[in-house]
């Protein structure tokens, strides 16, 4: 069986910070599925999947990425992991250029040293790119600035930019948090069949269970930093969901008092 992740045994605390922002997780993901992670504020969802996108340095345990291992104190520079792609919750796109250019930026780890450096795609790559923005539904706007975008359509040019990137494993941090709940099931809908159609893992964190519900195959709480559950969305529970967003410490002195 392929692997897209592995995680044994890693703990990461960020720099500055006395508390691990991840506590002993383990992990074990089959490529090809779709899992989510939920979780509270703070519970490592973010921190979970930067890792993951070889970002972060300086964790114990042992963590491998679509089968190669990563150096906890030197991981390679992204541009050398086109394999893995990220779709970032504020989008990061550069807001003066096209739709076009922007989803040709997702080429630049597959184009060499030269071409990168002069912006200069291929026939082939820019093939890649607007199949990529035909499958997220904007060939349109391929020419448009992304500062004359909507929220809705400005997430959409950052999953092309993704795919058109070609990874085997795709990270979305919050891909839909900004948007309202119908635009936000179409885009993990499309999210998760560009993912399946091109034989991809997707990983993305959630603050929404039914969306959750509705996307992954797999669904994994997170709290404090530690795994809680994962299961099959199938098996999820409403409990253990409830669980996972109850306030963690009351405030003193708030609370249901009898009146008297
Ligand atoms: N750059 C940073 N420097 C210091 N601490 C950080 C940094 N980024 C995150 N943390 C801390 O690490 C912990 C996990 O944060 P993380 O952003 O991974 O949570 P999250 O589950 O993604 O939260 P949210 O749902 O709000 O995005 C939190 O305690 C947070 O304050």
């Amino acid at each position: 069986m392929s692997i897209a992740a592995q995680i044994d045994d890693l703990s990461f605390a960020h720099l500055g910070t006395d508390l691990p922002a991840l506590d002993r997780v383990s992990l074990f993901v089959p490529a090809g599925e779709s899992v989510a992670l939920l979780g509270p504020s703070g519970a490592g969802k973010t921190t979970l999947l930067a890792l993951l996108d070889g970002r972060l340095q300086g964790w114990a345990g042992r963590v491998s990425v679509l089968g190669a291992p990563l150096d906890p104190d030197h991981p390679p520079p992204r541009a050398r992991r086109p394999d893995t792609g990220f779709v970032f919750q504020e989008f990061a796109l550069v807001e003066r250029s096209t739709v076009l250019r922007n989803v040709l930026n997702g080429r630049l780890g597959r184009m060499s040293p030269l071409r990168a450096l002069l912006g200069s795609p291929t026939a082939h790559d820019l093939g890649i790119a607007r199949t990529a923005l035909a499958d997220c539904g904007i060939a349109d706007l391929a020419e448009r600035r992304v500062d004359s975008l909507s929220g809705g359509q400005r997430q959409r040019v950052a999953i092309a930019r993704c795919l058109a990137q070609e990874p085997r494993l795709i990270l979305a941090d919050e891909p839909v948090s900004n948007l309202d709940p119908a635009r936000a099931g179409e885009i993990l809908a499309l999210l998760t069949a560009a993912a399946r159609a091109r034989g991809a893992t997707a990983m993305f964190s959630s603050h929404q269970p039914d969306l959750a519900r509705r996307f992954a195959q797999r669904i994994i709480g997170i709290r404090g930093g530690r795994i809680v559950f994962d299961v099959p969305t199938s098996e999820l529970n409403e409990d253990a969901t409830a669980d996972l967003y109850r306030d963690p410490k009351p405030m003193p002195g708030i609370g249901l008092r009898a009146v008297s």
